[in-house]
């Protein structure tokens, strides 16, 4: 699929496999492009939804920034094509899956395997941020795990250059730092909050704000009501780092060059 940036695409062009995943705006396939026999993931999406939720500017915003971005823990965007009613994201197919399942199986993960997942991840953020790209969505469902197990950042769907920002949001308010849910100007330093949500996450299998109803997790959000439970048992290198990420004033949340110097990251994380 090298040469995905300048040819038209057609569905004619690939055999369609297993189902792998279904989103909110459509399902996704393992795909075999016919001339390379390239394995690649093709995610369907229709039409009729995308206008009526209004997010066709932040597709083509995806397709704009994916077509920037090579890193080892960002998933390839490498192209799309459309029909009459559909429209297709040619995608690279990371063969471990979803990483929100492996979560799920697993409870939670031991220090090593969410130091290591971390680490990756910020150094994906530290590449997206040097080219002006900040995430904005960071949580488990949009990360996969590739072959040799490495994570790699997906859906770029609400990813922005940092120079415009106005959006709506939806989905699971978890995330979000208080500057997104207070919807007042923000910055990089989003990601570095959601980067230790996930943290935290990894280790504990809940999110730290986590509350039944909306309001309770936007007020615990805003209040930064960060609580460790005592169990599982998780070290105080951890506790630190997860505390100095989810800080209220986004200008001194702990910079992503500086978490990869940390010691939990130092003495946890896989060498890359
Ligand atoms: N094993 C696997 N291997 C590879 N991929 C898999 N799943 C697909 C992961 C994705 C990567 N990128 C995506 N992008 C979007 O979905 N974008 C999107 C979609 C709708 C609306 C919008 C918008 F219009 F709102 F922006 C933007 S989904 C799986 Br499972």
């Amino acid at each position: 699929v090298s040469a995905t940036e300048t040819r038209r695409w057609t569905l004619n062009d690939f055999d369609i496999g297993k189902p792998l995943g279904r989103g909110k705006f459509g399902h996704v396939y393992l795909a075999r492009e016919k001339r390379s026999n390239h394995i690649v993931a093709l995610k369907v999406l229709f039409k009729s939804q995308l206008q009526q939720s209004q997010v066709e500017h932040q597709l083509r915003r995806e397709v704009e920034i994916q077509s920037h971005l090579r890193h080892p823990n960002i998933l390839r965007l490498y192209g799309y094509f459309y029909d009459q009613k559909r429209v297709y994201l040619i995608l690279e197919y990371a063969a471990k899956g979803e990483l929100y399942k492996e979560l799920q199986k697993c409870k939670y993960f031991s220090e090593r395997r969410a130091a290591t997942y971390v680490a990756s991840l910020a150094r994906a953020l530290i590449y997206c941020h040097g080219k002006h790209v900040i995430h904005r969505d960071i949580k488990p469902e949009n990360l996969l795990i590739g072959a040799q197990g490495e994570l790699k950042i997906a859906d770029f769907g609400w990813s922005v250059h940092t120079f415009n920002r106005r959006r709506t949001m939806c989905g699971t308010l978890d995330y979000l730092p208080p500057e997104m849910v207070e919807s007042v100007e923000h910055d990089a330093s989003v990601d570095i909050w959601s980067l230790g949500v996930l943290c935290y996450e990894f280790l504990y299998g809940v999110p730290p704000f986590e509350a039944k109803e909306h309001s309770d997790t936007y007020r615990r959000i805003v209040q930064v009501d960060l609580k460790f439970p005592p169990k599982p048992i998780v070290s105080s290198h951890a506790k630190d780092l997860i505390s100095q990420m989810l800080v209220k004033d986004s200008s001194q949340r702990l910079p992503l060059h500086k978490l990869l110097e940390h010691p939990w990251i130092v003495q946890n994380a896989e060498p890359s």
